[in-house]
């Protein structure tokens, strides 16, 4: 269970939930040449399944059972709201020795644990660009989770884009108010951005094409580049220009403080979950 970074991953794995996270976890694995038959999926609900069959050559489950005897990687993919009882259908037949990975936003891995009644569990938040290798995706290990459990986790997710650890279990609360949900705000800034392009007579799919270019542009300019996105803004807002009329009437709307309030409400949500979900 310490695979090297080259080593094509070849072990079995098992997923609870084969619903959108799953699959861009799956599409992944599968790109890196794991064979289908290694992976194990439980999927109660049929339209799921049918889809993991067409999309990935997968046999999927709809209940836990025998099947799950040979995990070494176990991937909880279920919704906060289910986990309790996707756990006490799967407990009876995961091995004791198997890593646990959740996705799911806000259940501890104190939860987890007490569900599972194992300790080695690693908790991710990843974020839906993985489906195009462009994730990015926050985790925490409990203490017990030794390097190789480490190790194969990032195995399992390089395919789906950047990782990136925390010390503190807490900050995964943080990292999907920021990363994980953070998608749905970009895709709500270039809805807005390509109405705007529309109004003003641009052809809805050039609207969305400039609007579409310039979020990657900007994403891409600011990765590479050693000034702060403030300074970045800066240059592109010509005294007295259009920028400047633009970042005004954002900035007397109250638009940053708005956005920074959305995040802190999104952390919160997440604090919830595991008081809501979490027992
Ligand atoms: N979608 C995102 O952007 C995103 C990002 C980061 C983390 N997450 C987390 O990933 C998890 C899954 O989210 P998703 O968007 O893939 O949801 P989804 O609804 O697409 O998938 C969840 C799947 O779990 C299945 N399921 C329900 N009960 C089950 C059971 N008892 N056993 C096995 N499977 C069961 C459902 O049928 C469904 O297909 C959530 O906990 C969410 O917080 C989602
Ligand atoms: N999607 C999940 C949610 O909205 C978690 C982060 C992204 O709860």
């Amino acid at each position: 269970m310490n695979p090297s970074p080259d080593t094509p991953l070849d072990l079995p794995l098992a997923f609870i939930g084969g619903g959108n996270m799953a699959s861009a976890l799956i599409g992944g694995l599968l790109r890196q040449g794991l064979p289908p038959d290694r992976i194990e999926v439980v999927e109660p609900f049929e339209p799921a399944r049918a889809a993991l069959q067409q999309d990935f050559g997968l046999a999927p489950q709809p209940a836990a059972g025998p099947q799950l005897a040979h995990a070494r990687l176990v991937v909880w993919a279920v919704k906060p709201q289910t986990f309790a009882a996707a756990a006490a259908q799967v407990r009876p037949h995961a091995p004791a020795d198997a890593l646990h990975l959740s996705v799911a936003a806000g259940i501890t891995t104190d939860s987890i644990a007490r569900w599972l009644g194992s300790q080695a569990i690693v908790r991710a938040m990843p974020n839906t660009p993985a489906l195009v290798g462009q994730g990015m995706t926050g985790l925490f290990a409990r203490a017990e989770v030794g390097e190789a459990g480490r190790e194969l986790v990032e195995q399992v997710l390089r395919p789906t884009g950047q990782t990136l650890w925390v010390e503190r279990e807490e900050l995964l609360d943080a990292v999907t108010a920021l990363s994980g949900s953070g998608p749905a705000y970009v895709f709500l800034f270039l809805e807005a951005m390509a109405r705007a392009g529309v109004e003003m007579g641009l052809e809805p799919t050039d609207a969305q094409q400039l609007a579409i270019a310039t979020f990657q542009g900007a994403a891409a300019l600011a990765a590479r580049s050693d000034d702060a996105p403030q300074l970045l803004r800066q240059r592109v807002t010509s005294p007295g220009g259009t920028t400047h009329a633009a970042i005004t009437h954002l900035q007397e709307a109250g638009v940053p403080e708005h956005f920074i309030a959305a995040m802190h409400a999104a952390q919160r949500r997440a604090r919830e979950l595991a008081t809501e979900f979490g027992g």
